[in-house]
């Protein structure tokens, strides 16, 4: 694929959770995959694909510091790939032994660059919602040529946080999830929403396969500050790669400057 200069080349894998899969099969194939993606610039895995967003109950037991073996695969493959790594998220065990739901992003070097703990849990009186802590800090991550600022699957519904993203210098989101096939239309048209009103590129990460009973949505995508769409998988596991031009987001800002009309909320 030839690459126009200046551009941020962007891989996105929807990798399948099969609960068949021993949980250290899939992250060695996770790291290969991740590896595969050499010559990209940014390389982004889904939402708590190592155990599945949805196996409540092997939650506790896969739980992992942020020097686990998840989190050192994940920091091995960027360094041997040379990518930032958006590695998805992690049932990170804190020091205080609480669960919560952290995504990881490392530097080309491996260096664990950001974490960014889930601030809306999901499931409301059961799953995540009870067996995770909230995290309470919006992060952006500022790479070389754009800013990322993170969000994990129920965290789109919630436009205030992709806001305060924004005006902490969030220019691309990055939203790992593990989105149920049964709302899909919801997690494109909220995707979409959230690259149109922010103006930035979304670059939403979901998995395939079936887990815990609930069919994965799949159909990763990526829109543009237009809200054009750039790329969109299919529902099986796929990798998706685009090529973003940080400066339309500028640009984009620039010619329809709605964010400066904002009243509420600055
Ligand atoms: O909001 C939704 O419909 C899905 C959210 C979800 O599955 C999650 O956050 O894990």
């Amino acid at each position: 694929m030839l690459r126009v200069v200046g551009t941020v080349r962007a891989s996105l894998i929807q990798i399948n959770v099969d609960p068949q899969e021993p949980v250290a099969e899939r992250r060695a194939r996770a790291a290969a995959l991740v590896q595969e993606q050499a010559g990209s610039d940014l390389v982004v895995l889904p939402e708590l694909w190592h155990v599945g967003a949805f196996a409540f109950e092997s939650f506790a037991a896969a739980a992992e510091p942020l020097d686990g073996p998840t989190a050192r695969a994940m920091s091995d493959a960027a360094r041997d790939a040379g990518v930032w790594l958006h590695a998805g998220s992690i049932v990170e065990k804190a020091l205080d032994g609480a669960l919560c739901n952290t995504s990881l992003v490392f530097s080309p070097s491996g260096e664990l660059a950001r974490t960014y703990r889930k601030i809306h849990r999901f499931g409301f009186d059961k799953g995540e919602a009870v067996l995770m802590t909230a995290g309470t800090e919006p992060v952006t991550a500022p790479l070389p040529d754009t800013t990322l600022g993170l969000a994990t699957c129920y965290d789109l519904r919630f436009p205030e946080l992709f806001r305060a993203l924004v005006d902490a210098g969030a220019q691309t989101f990055v939203i790992p999830a593990g989105w149920p096939a049964k709302r899909r239309a919801h997690w494109t048209l909220l995707a979409r929403a959230r690259a149109v009103e922010n103006q930035s590129y979304v670059l939403a990460c979901g998995t395939a396969g079936t887990h815990a009973g609930v069919e994965q949505a799949g159909h990763s995508v990526v829109f543009d500050p237009w809200g054009e769409t750039l790329a969109e998988a299919g529902p099986g596991e796929e990798v998706l790669t685009v090529d973003l031009d940080p400066a339309r987001v500028a640009k984009v800002r620039e010619e329809f400057p709605a964010l400066k009309d904002r009243v509420l909320g600055r």
